[in-house]
This record gives structure tokens, C-alpha cells and sequence, in this order.
């Protein structure tokens, strides 16, 4: 058997549907939301995520602007650009799309980024409250994936979810929120010994490495769960995951594409995220 492919193309599909109905009764009671994305420099990847989720937007009756900011801006005016976000009533979320180039901190950028309008989930509060089992924006990749595991009924509670990778934006986190979840997390890296021991004992593994071809069928046990959060190019300049997907397809349960797998989830989260900072503004003003 086979596994089943969890399309978070047609999960998107349907999440931004309920996504652009909370739009609309919000644009009811007389709010639209609103998400201001800076994208610094022309790199184009970058350049292609950015209309990707203004595209998202815009099809879910969210407002957005996009900033388009020369590769020189300085750390300073940057930061003067969030503060006026921060301050602005119609943008209930900011996105500063990463990486930014050397001579800025984006550690400071991320910091200076409201944690109200933090729709990304990357502001240390939000990361803090998220640790703490408190209601925070939570980081818009692992909240797809848990949004994937949720959708198909994966037991979750219990269940060994093994990650690999331990980024601040996807490995560190999604390992907590599925730890908030009653998992059972282990995290492997670059510097784990064995560990194809290791993720053999995965129920769930999640695959964030950024390694074409990372991971074949001798990493897992039979019918495990497959999560591939990579997004490489190969030589023929095709999107591809860290994993083997032909091979891993005919041992796993459940495996993720690349494309078509966490990618579309990642968006929508920022989505949902946005318009649930409208509406917790808006609820903060009207009670
Ligand atoms: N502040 C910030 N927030 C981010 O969320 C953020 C970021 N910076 N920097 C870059 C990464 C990357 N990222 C992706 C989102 C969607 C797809 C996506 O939709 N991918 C499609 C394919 C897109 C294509 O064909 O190029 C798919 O996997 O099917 C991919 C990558 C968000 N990021
Ligand atoms: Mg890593």
C-alpha cells in the first residue's frame, strides 16, 4: 500500500474559504483586515513568495500593501518604516520577509514588529507564550503542519513526532506545538549520532532540512507519517522537498508533496492569523 498524499493544496483551498468568511463579517462590522508586507531587495524567490500572499490576500478579502524597499535601506529606516505600522489602525499585521540582507539585525526588526500585528509569530512574546501554552500568533509553517496532521485525524497525543531540523521558524517550533499537543518530541540536527536509529522510532517525522533528497525509505518504520517542509531547487531548477518522495510514498502512511504540501499551508496560517488580529483589535475596542 501506498501512502495517502496530504494535499495542502486542496487543505488551503478549504481553510481559505472560512479564512475570507471571517473577512467578510468583519468587513461588516466595519473592518477590513489588513497585512503590510516590507520586501527588501529583489531577490526572487523572495520576490515570489511576496505576490504569492498578496494574491492569497486579495482572494480573501484581506487588504494588503506591499513596501518594495531598495537592498541599501538602512537598520534605522526600517525600523522607522514597522513603527508607523505599528501605529497604523488599518494594518493588523506586518510581515517583513526574511532573509534580510547582512547589515541589518533581524532580530531587531523582528523585535520592533508589534506583538499584536506579529502575525508571523516570530516575536520572542509570541514564542514565549506559545512555549507557555498561552494564546499567541503562532509561527504560520508549524501551524500548517499541525493544521495538515489535525486535518487527516493523526493522533497526535502520545504519538512520537520526531523532527528534524531546529530552526527558529520551523523545526524549534512546530516541535512545541505538537509537544503542547501530548506528543512525544525528539529533535535530531546536524550534529545527532545515529539518526536513522532515532527518526526509525518517529510515529510522525518531520522533514526540515533544506537538503534535496535528505530523506529516504531507510530513515522511517513502516507507516510512518511524512512531513517534507524543504523547499530546494534541483539542478533542473524545479521546486523539490528534502525528501525521496517515490521512495518514502511506498513505506509511509502519509507523506507531504513538494509542491503543493506545506508551502500553501504556510500562507493560509498568515491569513488566518491576520484576520484573527483584526478581530482581537477590533474586540479590544468594542468589547
Ligand atoms: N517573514 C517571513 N515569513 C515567512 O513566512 C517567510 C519568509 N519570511 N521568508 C521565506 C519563507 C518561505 N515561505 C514560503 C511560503 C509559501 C510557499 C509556497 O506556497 N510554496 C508553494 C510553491 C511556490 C512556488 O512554486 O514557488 C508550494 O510549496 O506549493 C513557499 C515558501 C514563507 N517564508
Ligand atoms: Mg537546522
Amino acid at each position: 500500500m501506498s501512502a495517502e498524499i496530504i494535499s495542502g493544496k486542496e487543505l488551503a483551498a478549504q481553510t481559505r474559504l472560512e479564512v475570507k468568511e471571517a473577512a467578510e463579517k468583519l468587513a461588516a462590522r466595519g473592518v477590513i483586515p489588513g497585512l503590510a508586507v516590507i520586501l527588501v531587495g529583489e531577490d526572487p524567490a523572495s520576490s515570489s513568495y511576496v505576490r504569492g500572499k498578496e494574491k492569497a490576500c486579495r482572494e480573501a478579502g484581506i487588504h494588503s500593501e506591499v513596501d518594495r524597499v531598495s537592498v541599501q535601506i538602512t537598520e534605522q529606516e526600517l525600523l522607522k518604516k514597522i513603527d508607523k505600522l505599528n501605529k497604523n489602525e488599518n494594518i493588523h499585521g506586518i510581515l517583513v520577509q526574511l532573509p534580510l540582507p547582512e547589515h541589518i539585525s533581524e532580530d531587531k526588526i523582528i523585535e520592533t514588529i508589534s506583538p499584536d500585528k506579529d502575525v508571523d509569530g516570530f516575536h520572542p512574546i509570541n514564542i514565549g507564550r506559545m512555549m507557555i501554552g498561552k494564546e499567541s500568533f503562532l509561527p504560520c509553517t508549524p501551524f500548517g503542519i499541525v493544521h495538515m496532521l489535525k486535518s487527516k485525524n493523526i493522533k497526535l497525543e502520545g504519538s512520537h513526532a520526531v523532527i528534524i531540523g531546529r530552526s527558529n521558524i520551523v523545526g524549534k517550533p512546530v516541535g512545541q506545538l505538537l509537544l503542547n499537543e501530548n506528543a512525544t518530541v525528539t529533535y535530531c540536527h546536524s550534529r545527532t549520532r545515529n539518526m536513522k536509529e532515532i527518526t526509525r522510532q518517529a510515529d510522525i517525522l518531520i522533514v526540515a532540512v533544506g537538503i534535496e533528497n535528505f530523506l529516504d525509505s531507510t530513515f522511517i518504520k513502516k507507516d510512518a507519517v511524512v512531513i517534507d517542509v524543504g523547499i530546494n531547487r534541483n539542478t533542473e531548477g524545479k521546486l523539490v522537498g528534502d525528501v525521496n518522495f517515490t521512495d518514502v510514498k511506498e513505506k509511509a502512511s502519509f507523506l507531504t508533496p513538494v509542491p503543493g504540501g506545506v508551502g500553501p499551508m504556510t500562507i493560509t496560517m498568515l491569513l488566518y492569523n491576520t484576520v484573527n488580529s483584526a478581530e482581537k483589535s477590533l474586540n479590544r475596542k468594542q468589547g
